[in-house]
């Protein structure tokens, strides 16, 4: 039985299950313990967010292929090795996110140095909404790791 005022739906695009508060319409990953709150209280983050991201697969991703190889073979360790040497390119200025995305991202975003548009809650595997909502704008993430693969993260807006 859930509290007042939430839903229960399932995600589109991964079929897990989320929460929808039906007075604000924010949706939110985690099983609500409390009442749904009637107004979308100031202090919550942003609605929807716009982030480049860079995804080094490992041969326990998901979906181990992409554009730049069939069978991605990689240890997760060498995938995150990787994304610490482009994260300190990208610190000291050696080289920018887009250019790095678009060469070595094993995304599709790849071709769009890395952007991957706006997107509100409940859309990205929750680890990666959760550092993405937790940057601020301009701001570059730790490593970040979802079924994916690993991740870095720029927030643009
Ligand atoms: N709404 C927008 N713009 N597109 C739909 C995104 C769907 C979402 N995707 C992700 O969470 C991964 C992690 C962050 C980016 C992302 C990209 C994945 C990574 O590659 P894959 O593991 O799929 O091979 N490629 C596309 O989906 C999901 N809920 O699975």
């Amino acid at each position: 039985q859930l509290p007042e005022g939430w839903e229960k739906r399932t995600s589109r695009s991964t079929g897990m299950s989320y929460f929808l508060n039906v007075h604000t319409k924010e949706s939110q990953w985690d099983t609500p313990t409390e009442p749904a709150k009637k107004s979308a209280a100031a202090g919550d983050g942003p609605d929807e967010v716009q982030c480049l991201h860079l995804l080094v697969k490992h041969k326990g991703s998901r979906r181990p292929s992409s554009w730049r190889e069939d069978n991605i073979t990689r240890t997760k360790e060498e995938a995150n090795m990787l994304l610490e040497v482009y994260r300190t390119k990208i610190n000291n200025n050696e080289a920018t996110f887009e250019e790095l995305a678009r060469s070595y991202s094993d995304c599709s975003s790849a071709k769009r140095g890395g952007d991957l548009g706006r997107f509100g809650r409940g859309q990205m595997q929750p680890p990666f909404e959760k550092a993405a909502f937790g940057l601020n704008v301009g701001e570059l993430s730790g490593i970040v790791d979802t079924d994916s693969g690993l991740h870095i993260i720029l927030r643009k807006s």
